[in-house]
């Protein structure tokens, strides 16, 4: 095994701004995509595996990545979806009981190229400053003039629909299927902790392709509907947006997270936005105006939801907001069983805070069936 690397890479941003760093495991490669950062301190394979994070480069600010392993159990698709990784100090090394392999082997499966040694404090301040921006990582650091050229044609993640390539083709099911709920869950990029989340709440989801209109998912004669996190600007999923509001017009119990959240927004006419740089990580603070209280809660978005039209539109309250910049965290429909939220109650990464969410949707179905 190798300890260290000696092939040099670059971080080529859309705005010219070159940061250096090297390649890990002296790989050749080149990677495209926005780059953003998450601040977790744990939790690097549910990243790279989360389908919302399809099309991006990933800025880890945990200074040492890789130093646990991988776990085949840690991940939340089957395949790694982060178009490139970008890192303090990668671990060659590992020491954990429950691990299945290194993280440079994971990495190695799934044809990703990771750069590490770069000064990510530096790169993550930049990028505060200056917002989210697509960037690209290479080992061809001599062809500086070329990756600029590639670098133009890499589309805006504003306006980007990116469901259609994370979506599962054919439905399927997950769970006990005598549970006591049925669930119809739409995939647009859909995390398996969702459906294990489910699944431990006595309920039987059937996953949706995310083009599935409400009519073919409503014969399955669910008690539920669910829309799924994932990557890409909600706006164009106009299909989407027009199944939701079929699912609102048959007064159906609806539940959506993340980029599901966003759907609900804009099926109320509420429109969504592309954040300076938006919110990645695992101890994100939450008001809850519900109870009153605060939440720890983990996040992963670009995108959010208009807050001076949520909060003049009559259909619904917003019941959450962050408590860094007051955004848009939860809305709550008034007169229908549907509710969301923008953070992720499905979440392990320590505090449990928002899992009650998984309840109140048990709770809204119950009153629909009973
Ligand atoms: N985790 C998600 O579902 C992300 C939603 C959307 N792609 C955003 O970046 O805001």
């Amino acid at each position: 095994m190798k300890y260290q690397t000696n092939r040099k890479a670059i971080i080529l941003l859309a705005d010219g701004t070159i940061f250096y760093g090297k390649a890990v495991g002296d790989k050749e490669g080149t990677a495209f995509g926005e780059v953003c950062f998450n601040t977790g301190m744990t939790g690097y394979q549910e990243i790279f595996t989360d389908p919302s994070y399809y099309g991006q480069l990933m800025v880890t600010t945990n200074a040492h990545i890789g130093n646990y392993g991988g776990n085949n159990e840690e991940t939340e698709s089957g395949t790694v979806k982060i178009s490139g990784l970008i890192c303090r100090n990668f671990s060659y090394n590992y020491s954990r009981t429950r691990v299945d392999e290194s993280l440079q082997s994971f990495l190695d499966k799934n044809n990703l190229f990771a750069i590490s040694d770069v000064d990510t404090r530096a790169l993550v301040a930049y990028i505060r400053d200056n917002g989210a921006m697509n960037a690209v990582i290479s080992s061809d650091v001599e062809n500086i003039d070329g990756l600029k050229k590639q670098l133009a044609e890499v589309p805006d993640m504003n306006g980007l629909e990116l469901a259609s390539k994370v979506s599962t083709k054919e439905a399927y099911y997950f769970g006990d299927e005598n549970a006591s709920y049925k669930v119809a869950a739409l995939d647009l990029g859909i995390k398996k902790n969702i459906l294990r989340n489910m699944a431990s709440r006595d309920i039987y989801v059937k996953v949706f392709p995310y083009d599935t209109t409400f009519e073919e998912m409503n014969a399955w004669n669910p008690d539920g509907y669910f829309l799924s996190n994932g990557p890409g600007d909600p706006d164009p999923l106009k299909q989407v947006i027009q199944t939701t509001q079929d699912i609102l017009a048959a007064d159906k119990p609806l539940f959506g997270i993340c980029l599901g959240h966003q759907i609900i927004a804009l099926a109320n006419g509420i429109s969504t936005f592309k954040m300076h740089h938006g919110h990645r990580g695992i101890n994100h603070p939450v008001m809850n105006h519900t109870s009153g209280k605060g939440e720890i809660t983990s996040q992963n978005h670009g995108f959010s939801v208009n807050y001076d039209e949520a909060i003049s539109n009559t259909n619904l309250v917003v019941t959450h907001q962050h408590l860094n910049d007051n955004t848009v965290m939860g809305l709550k429909m008034k007169d229908k069983a549907c509710f969301s939220v923008q953070y992720h109650p499905e979440a392990g990464p320590g505090p449990n805070d928002a899992t009650y969410l998984f309840d109140e949707f048990i709770g809204s179905m119950k009153k629909k069936t009973a």
